[in-house]
């Protein structure tokens, strides 16, 4: 399917994006793992967080459809059940990680997989801890690329690990198979990443403690399930949020977005290059803090992107990186080499594309340099299979002077279902092509 974008004088209107892919994966995991029963309204049905569902019904876990998302039966921490065939992630890196971490703890048997693209990723970065932890993985290329084959045993060993890169997935699943390892597990974070399992656990009962780059969880203690209200996904209304900025005429009200501060980066650098967003509204929801966002046209202007700043916003570099096209003056993009490691590379994907639309970008190892013009052209585009460049792409498209095809983009569904359909509610002309 191809995306066809017309230029775009103005979005107007108020929206809900969908639910947050991170704590969809995290609710439906270990709302398995706990006793009893987890609803889980407003959960992602998005591709990423569907193959968690599917592999979590074949380790023998009750999922229903529910009228507002998902209901989970828990199996309890050491309850899964072996698969009777290889477990398929997707295109879904959360999936493949978490799931590792959770099957590291069950003694038994199984293999995972995934596309093309989740094949090619890092799995060495989480296969290294668990083995510490008494888990074997075999996989392809020395252990560190799927399909990776797990033996897990019901009763790991606490580790204290200092994580070589501040990787959320890698520190959810270490803390995942810490469940089944009586003792201190603790995790020491380069950077704060996104915190979503920390909450998450705390609120189904784990003994969890966070104190700056340190997690320490206690082994050994059953979970309780319970009810999660899962908020908007800021990394989805990030679209929107660069696109009323950098369009003329745009007043947009986004409602119930998760404003976690672990991922609200896109917020901090949309500010700081002159974007109006008001905040209100601030609420809770089993604690995670959820708010409404307003966001109105403004002038952009350049700004860098660097340090600790960078897995706050890690997902929204290829959106921002047609912000910084739009705007005035240069963008650096520095320390963001993690992206060469996500569904495709993304500096390399973003910079060939938004070039082919007329944008100054120049790649650095590292990140990018983006010389702003304002001013970028329709073109014919390709999204490389990956949900966020292809997203990325269309907002470019409403800006651009002519018409923008993005091709090849199923992939929007990863994260973002209805996608085509919110901009257009809010007044934008996309079509879909097949
Ligand atoms: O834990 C998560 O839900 C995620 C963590 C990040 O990946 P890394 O942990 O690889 O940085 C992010 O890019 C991904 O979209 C979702
Ligand atoms: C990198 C992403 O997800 P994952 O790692 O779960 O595939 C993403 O959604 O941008």
């Amino acid at each position: 399917m191809n995306l066809r974008v017309l230029p775009c004088r103005g979005l107007t209107g108020t929206c809900k994006v969908p639910g947050d892919k991170s704590i969809s994966h995290r609710a439906a995991i270990i709302g398995a793992l706990a006793e009893g029963t987890t609803e889980i309204d407003n959960y992602l049905f998005g591709a990423d967080c569907l193959s968690t569902l599917r592999c979590l019904e074949s380790l023998g876990v009750q999922v229903t459809c529910t009228e507002n998302g998902v209901r989970v039966k828990g199996c309890g921490l050491k309850g899964l059940k072996e698969p009777e065939d290889i477990l398929d992630a997707g295109n879904s890196g959360t999936t493949m990680r978490l799931l590792l971490g959770a099957l590291s703890g069950q003694d038994f048997f199984a293999v995972l997989t995934g596309d093309r693209s989740l094949r090619g990723r890092p799995m060495g970065r989480v296969v290294k801890p668990l083995v510490m932890m008494g888990a074997e993985i075999h996989g392809r290329a020395g252990d560190t690329r799927a399909p990776l084959a797990v033996k897990g045993c019901s009763s790991l060993k606490p580790i204290a690990y200092n994580l070589p890169v501040a990787s959320a997935q890698v520190k959810s699943a270490i803390l995942l198979a810490g469940l089944n390892a009586p003792g201190t597990t603790c995790v020491i974070q380069p950077q704060k990443s996104r915190d979503h399992t920390e909450r998450m656990l705390k609120s189904f009962g784990a003994l969890i403690e966070v104190d700056g780059l340190a997690v320490r969880l206690q082994g050994g203690q059953p979970l309780q399930g319970r009810r999660i209200r899962v908020p908007g996904d800021i990394s989805a209304a990030a679209f929107v949020i660069v696109a009323a900025s950098i369009l003329p005429d745009c007043e947009v009200v986004i409602e119930d977005v998760g404003i976690n501060p672990t991922r609200i980066g896109i917020l901090e650098v949309m500010e700081r290059m002159g974007a109006q967003i008001e905040v209100t509204n601030r609420r809770d929801w089993n604690g995670e803090p959820v708010a409404d966002l307003r966001v109105r046209s403004h002038g952009l202007c350049g700004t860098i992107i660097e340090g600790a700043l960078l897995p706050r916003v890690i997902d929204e570099i290829p959106v921002l990186a047609v912000a910084a096209a739009a705007a005035e003056g240069k963008t650096e993009i520095r320390n963001a080499e993690e992206l060469r490691f996500k569904e495709t590379d993304r500096l390399q994907a973003i910079a060939r594309e938004l070039g082919k639309m007329g944008a100054c970008l120049e790649e650095r190892p590292d990140g990018l340099v983006i010389e702003g013009k304002g001013a970028l052209k329709g073109a014919r585009v390709h999204s490389w299979g990956d949900h966020r460049i292809a997203m990325a792409l269309a907002v470019a498209g409403l800006l651009a002077g002519g018409e923008t095809t993005i091709e090849d983009c199923d992939c929007v569904d990863v994260s973002f279902p209805g996608f085509a359909t919110l901009l257009r509610s809010l007044g934008a002309v996309v079509e879909t092509e097949s």
